[in-house]
């Protein structure tokens, strides 16, 4: 493992019942990093989670966890690496990590002071008591320690799950949908809030999420699952900009599709033809599409779009649905072609321009940098 890093997963294959639910499965993660797992319902996100902590046991690969708190190079030493396989399972209260489950799961009969001790109660008393008073004040509990769970908030339930776990000392916490059960309008604030908890304590975490606005505030690195793999992991900003399939720029919903057809390397549309690929590497591009593929999808942005005014002999689109942004108008737009193999009908597009229900208009795509994705295999399964 490298210096930096706190954890790797490789080729990570689990069974659950006889049923494959994650295949070659990699993934490593950093001192200090916030990796959020996301991907649609099922796709296998809670099963490595708790694979990584033990409650599952690995069909194949193998996982590395290192178990000391310093990123330094030298302290690292080979006793602290855990070494998890098919043959060598390590029980989950060996693995120095803790767990936040999306319930919270606090002991009902213990009070707040009871339920952040629980953990670590072998510690010598005056311990605890000055682990207790940090973590009270860190996550600003400070008074609610007589308290019992069903007398406090969700949103103070969260953070008396987050100082339970953190009172060991973990090197690694899990979060499993940690913000799920809290009211939406408090949700951005408290995960601001806990992601700048995480990192004045220079904490590494993994949370499992649907939410793409949750994984872009909370996570330093992100990865996207499907179908009980990794499909992409990387910076926010990075699979944003470079989505490596159809499922991951789908899932993240980084813009609207219109299917394409590739011609001679220039690619055909209902709303025109694409700007000339002569500055693109076909070469590059052809991992993402083959030429002939019946379902080619363009990945198509708002501000790709551009709106000719006045322009009717051209209209290509019709106004199918109105909405008031604070982004300005929200309009989602169908091709008035009707040509099967191009029609699309749910192109979102952003304007100050006001237009209404059912008008057609005229629109062209501008950009140069387009991607083409090819989603037949997906929808062959
Ligand atoms: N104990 C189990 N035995 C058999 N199959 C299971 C078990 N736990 C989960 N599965 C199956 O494994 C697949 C992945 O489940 P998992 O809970 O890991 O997905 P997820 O991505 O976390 O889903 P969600 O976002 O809905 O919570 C699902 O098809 C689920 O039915």
């Amino acid at each position: 493992m490298g210096a930096n890093e706190l954890l790797s997963v490789k080729q990570l294959s689990v069974k659950l019942h006889n049923n494959v639910i994650l295949s070659d499965t990699h993934l490593t993660l950093n001192f200090g990093d916030i990796l959020g797992l996301v991907g649609p319902s099922g796709c296998g996100k809670t099963t490595l989670l708790n694979t990584i902590a033990g409650f599952n046991t690995p069909s194949t690969g193998e996982l590395n966890i290192k178990r000391n708190n310093s990123n330094s190079a030298n302290l690292v030493v080979q006793e602290n690496v855990l070494t998890i396989t098919p043959f060598s399972h390590v029980e989950p209260q060996h693995r120095n990590i803790g767990m936040i489950f999306q319930d919270y799961a606090l002991f009902p009969h213990l009070s707040v002071e009871k339920n952040i001790c629980f953990g670590i109660n072998k510690l010598p008393k005056s311990e605890q008591k000055s682990r207790m008073t940090d973590l009270l004040h860190l996550l600003k509990l400070t008074g609610l320690e007589a308290r019992f769970p069903h007398q406090l908030s969700g949103g103070q339930q969260q953070r008396v799950a987050i100082a339970r776990a953190l009172a060991p000392q973990p090197t690694l916490l899990l979060l499993d949908e940690p913000f799920s059960n809290i009211d939406a309008r408090l949700r951005n604030e408290l995960m601001l809030e806990m992601r700048q908890i995480l990192k004045q304590l220079k904490m590494s975490a993994i949370f499992v999420t649907h939410s793409k606005d949750e994984v872009f505030t909370f996570a330093d690195k992100i990865a996207v699952m499907h179908k009980g793999s990794i499909l992409q992991i990387g910076s926010p900003a990075e699979v944003c900009q470079s989505p490596n399939s159809w499922q991951v720029a789908d899932f993240l919903q980084l813009g609207s599709w219109i299917p394409v057809k590739a011609i001679n390397g220039q690619f055909q549309s209902a709303v025109g033809e694409l700007p000339s690929t002569e500055d693109i590497d076909l070469e590059e591009n052809t991992v993402k599409y083959k030429e002939y593929s019946p379902k080619l999808q363009l990945l198509l942005k708002s501000q790709a779009i551009e709106y000719y005014e006045g322009g009717f002999e051209k209209n290509n689109v019709q106004v199918d649905n109105i909405s008031i942004t604070e982004h300005g108008f929200h309009y989602l737009l169908s091709s008035i072609d009707r040509d099967l193999s191009l029609s699309f009908e749910q192109l979102s597009f952003y304007s100050n321009f006001l237009l209404t229900l059912g008008q057609r208009i005229a629109i062209k795509i501008k950009i140069h940098d387009y991607q083409v994705f090819d989603s037949y295999d997906d929808i062959l399964g």
